[in-house]
């Protein structure tokens, strides 16, 4: 009935969703994860992260006898045809990534590998990682092949099941094609290539699109002081089908667990070889400068200075869909705010007041009227889509000053003149009530 023994090592929110998807797909998972507890909760069927069908998707696997946890990367292996590393690699001192985790694991599970056992990276590692691994291992019967993954956080099931395509790399070409037969069932689009070529990919991907929003961030800051509208800017250019209309929304830059720290291993990279780079280093730059571009229009939006103003913040996660707050820069935004003295009341959908993970910067309430009372401004961060159906003229009356700076051009700005209140946004025109 199950078609291939796989090993998942790292069971977050790639680890998670590719054990379980894969044995969605017939495979027969043993998913391994360093943290006790984790471990404890999933075989209970607790899904901690906010990742829609995931919970259903592990409790259908468990059932069927196709997906189990343990704890430790040793005890998966042992009989496994496939081992997928989906371990953290986060930014090192210097930006570069950091390998520890993955090289530890590879070292801790090389004894126990079967003969022709496939090794398989969907962490998002470094060009040359594959061989360095392989070195590593220093089995000529284990063959590494690289399968970056391109799931987004809040969609990580559709987007694994129904990829817009599927990058497997090996200087093992048979070992190459043992991991993409895995997928067979998905039909999606494979690139077939060597390691280097697959590992680069995926940084590729990342940087392109933290480069697309910050050109549309820098774009909506010369709209504003033209008398432009960034929304109609950026649909004149979606349409043409060479741009596309995706990754054109500004914001208050881009954050998250996984562009700032790619963006920031790439360029690492690039210094290394000596290779400029300039237009990478400027799409790092613009982003932090947006968060200052945030700031600003919030104290101009108060009238000069932020010492004791009170701001209700809506939104504290990276984005919406996800309760992820790694890299938010929401969160990058409220510390700002908070340093120039700024009392700060939050509200985020998917983060709950008693969250330790914000603590010192923000008061968190369950209630998004709350973040408005006495509030000399309301700031929007997060996308949420719940926002827009708040009940702005409740919103009004409950504010010290009347005034909303959307972040993220999310809200309906008509929908707030008509309760009393001044809109904010981005690259476009303030609409005053
Ligand atoms: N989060 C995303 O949307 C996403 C998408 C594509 C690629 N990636 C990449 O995938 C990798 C993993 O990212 P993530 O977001 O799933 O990370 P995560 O932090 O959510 O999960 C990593 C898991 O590995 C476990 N772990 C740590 N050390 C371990 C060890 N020695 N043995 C076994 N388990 C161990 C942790 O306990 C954790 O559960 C990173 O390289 C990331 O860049 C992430
Ligand atoms: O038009 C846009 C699109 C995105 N963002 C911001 O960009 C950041 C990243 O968004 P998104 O890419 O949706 O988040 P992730 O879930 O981190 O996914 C990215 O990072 C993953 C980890 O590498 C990859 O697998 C995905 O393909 C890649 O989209 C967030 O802060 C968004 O708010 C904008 O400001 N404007």
């Amino acid at each position: 009935m199950f078609t291939r023994r796989i090993a998942v090592v790292g069971a977050g929110y790639v680890g998670l969703t590719t054990a379980a998807c894969l044995a969605s797909l017939g495979h027969r998972v043993c998913c391994a994860d360093v943290d006790e507890v984790k471990v404890g909760q999933l075989r209970r069927g607790e899904v901690r992260i906010l990742e829609p069908g995931l919970p259903e998707l592990v409790a259908a696997g468990v059932a069927a006898g196709g997906l189990r946890f343990v704890v430790g990367a040793a005890s998966a292996v042992d009989d496994a045809d496939t081992v997928f590393l989906c371990l953290p690699t986060p930014r090192g001192g210097d930006g570069a990534a950091d390998l520890s985790v993955v090289e530890s694991v590879v070292a801790e599970v090389r004894d126990r590998l079967s003969p022709g056992c496939v090794v398989v990276t969907k962490s998002t590692v470094p060009v040359g990682t594959a061989r360095r691994l392989a070195a590593l291992l220093g089995r000529d019967d284990v063959a590494v092949v690289s399968n970056p993954e391109f799931l987004r956080e809040g969609s990580a099931v559709p987007d694994f099941l129904g990829p817009d395509r599927i990058v497997v790399g090996s200087d093992d070409r048979g070992a190459a094609e043992r991991v993409a037969a895995l997928y067979a069932r998905l039909g999606a689009p494979t690139v077939l290539t060597d390691a280097a070529s697959a590992e680069m990919v995926k940084y590729a991907a990342n940087c392109f699109l933290a480069m697309k929003v910050s050109y549309v961030n820098a774009l909506a800051e010369l709209c504003e002081r033209l008398g432009a509208d960034v929304v109609d800017v950026t649909e004149g250019m979606g349409h043409d089908r060479r741009i596309g209309r995706a990754f054109l929304r500004p914001g208050p830059g881009w954050g998250g667990s996984c562009l700032p720290k790619d963006t920031a291993a790439l360029a690492s990279v690039a210094v290394g070889l000596g290779v400029d780079f300039p237009l990478l280093a400027a799409a790092i730059e613009t982003n932090v400068r947006q968060r200052g571009r945030v700031v600003a229009k919030v104290r101009a939006a108060v009238g000069g200075a932020l010492r004791g103003a009170r701001l209700g913040l809506l939104g504290l996660t990276f984005k919406a869909g996800t309760d992820d707050l790694r890299d938010s820069p929401a969160l990058a935004v409220a510390e700002l705010l908070a340093g120039e003295g700024a009392e700060l009341t939050a509200h985020d959908p998917a983060v709950p007041a008693a969250d330790p993970r914000t603590s010192g910067v923000v008061t968190l309430v369950d209630d998004p009227y709350q973040v408005a009372k006495d509030a000399d401004a309301l700031v929007l961060l997060t996308d949420w889509p719940e926002f827009r159906g708040l009940d702005w003229a409740q919103v009004a009356e409950l504010m010290e000053r009347r005034v909303v700076v959307d972040t993220r051009n999310h809200l309906d700005p008509e929908a707030l003149r008509a309760a009393g209140l001044d809109w904010h946004g981005v690259g476009r025109r303030p609409v005053r009530c």
